[in-house]
């Protein structure tokens, strides 16, 4: 079974105005809210392909209510822990570029927190743990040092997308898989990256810290793929982009969810490009048809 975890859900409110005028009253063209945050965008995503999974995660308070609401109307499992305040609310602002204000989230307590531990206790082998996006601040820097070594003792194993010192400390526990888009792997070593050899020098480099795959995402260059034997290019396929919300999530259930079935990661880089690509395309979470047809388009090279 694969769960995922996301510590701070959201409901994603995206907001289109034709031209933003800064100190001034703008009116939307268009608006949406979605729900959101890392972990539950990968199980919409893995639901969507028929891989069978849970969600787990902190949500509270009436935005929570409506996260929970939208994941029944798609079958989708969950398991949450609810806690007082009311899950965040992150605005992606359209005006012709993509901005994004995200939240800080609601207060977890100490006891709610060992609620979720506990969930995690109870994992066998043969599971996968899907440790998604930020850690909302009252939880610590440390929380998912915690989530992962319950992860270790119970043999299961994990893939964790998240930044900064959160993910560096993750690594020497050997994550199946970690996702770092261009401008998160500069950020990770503190360096400008000029061009693709840069890119596979610091995936290497995370290899060598324990990540068992590196995954680097390019946005609309596609993805490298760097793993013990060789590195791997994919290509994206063509389309109009809508919303790239939620590509990256995508991608790692595209990944993760061929990985699990096929245990072969150069077919686990077709679909999780095919799948961030269709998202891209969409303007919520892709659908299956859409990653289906995408498919044909992704070719992987070594390189
Ligand atoms: N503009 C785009 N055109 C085509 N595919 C895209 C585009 N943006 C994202 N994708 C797809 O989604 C994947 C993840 O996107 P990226 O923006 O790199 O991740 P993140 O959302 O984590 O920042 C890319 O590798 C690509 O397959
Ligand atoms: O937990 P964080 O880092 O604040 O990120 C949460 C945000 O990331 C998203 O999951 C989208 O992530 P990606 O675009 O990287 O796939 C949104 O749904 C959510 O608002």
């Amino acid at each position: 079974m694969i769960y995922t975890v996301t510590l701070n859900p959201s409901i994603d409110y995206i907001v289109e105005v034709e031209d933003l005028q800064l100190d001034a009253l703008n009116r939307m063209k268009r608006d949406l809210k979605l729900p959101g945050g890392k972990g539950i965008n990968v199980s919409r995503i893995l639901s969507r392909l028929d891989v069978p999974n849970t969600a787990l995660g902190f949500v509270g308070g009436f935005t929570g209510g409506f996260i929970e609401e939208v994941l029944k109307s798609e079958s989708i499992v969950t398991d949450f822990v609810n806690v007082q305040g009311d899950t965040r609310i992150n605005i992606k602002l359209k005006h012709g570029q993509e901005t994004e204000i995200n939240g800080q989230g609601p207060v977890i307590g100490s006891e709610e927190a060992d609620q979720l531990v506990d969930q995690l206790a109870k994992l066998t082998p043969a599971d996968i743990v899907v440790l998604s996006g930020s850690v909302p601040p009252s939880l610590g820097g440390a929380f998912y040092d915690r989530l992962i070594r319950v992860i270790g003792e119970r043999g299961a194993r994990f893939v964790i997308d998240t930044t900064g010192d959160a993910l560096l400390k993750a690594l020497p526990y050997g994550p199946l898989l970690v996702k770092p888009n261009h401008h998160e792997l500069a950020e990770l070593f503190g360096v400008e990256i000029q061009g693709r050899e840069d890119l596979i020098t610091y995936g290497r480099k995370l290899l060598g810290m324990g990540a068992q795959n590196v995954l680097i995402s390019m946005a609309g260059d596609g993805a490298l793929l760097v793993t013990a034997e060789r590195v791997y290019h994919a290509n994206v396929p063509r389309g109009e982009v809508k919303n790239s919300v939620g590509a990256g999530d995508s991608m790692i259930a595209g990944f993760v969810g061929t990985f699990s079935q096929t245990g072969d990661p150069l077919s686990a880089l077709r679909t999780g490009t095919a799948s961030g690509s269709a998202t891209a395309f969409s303007d919520d979470l892709a659908e299956r048809s859409k990653i289906e047809s995408l498919l044909p388009q992704v070719q992987v090279n070594p390189l």
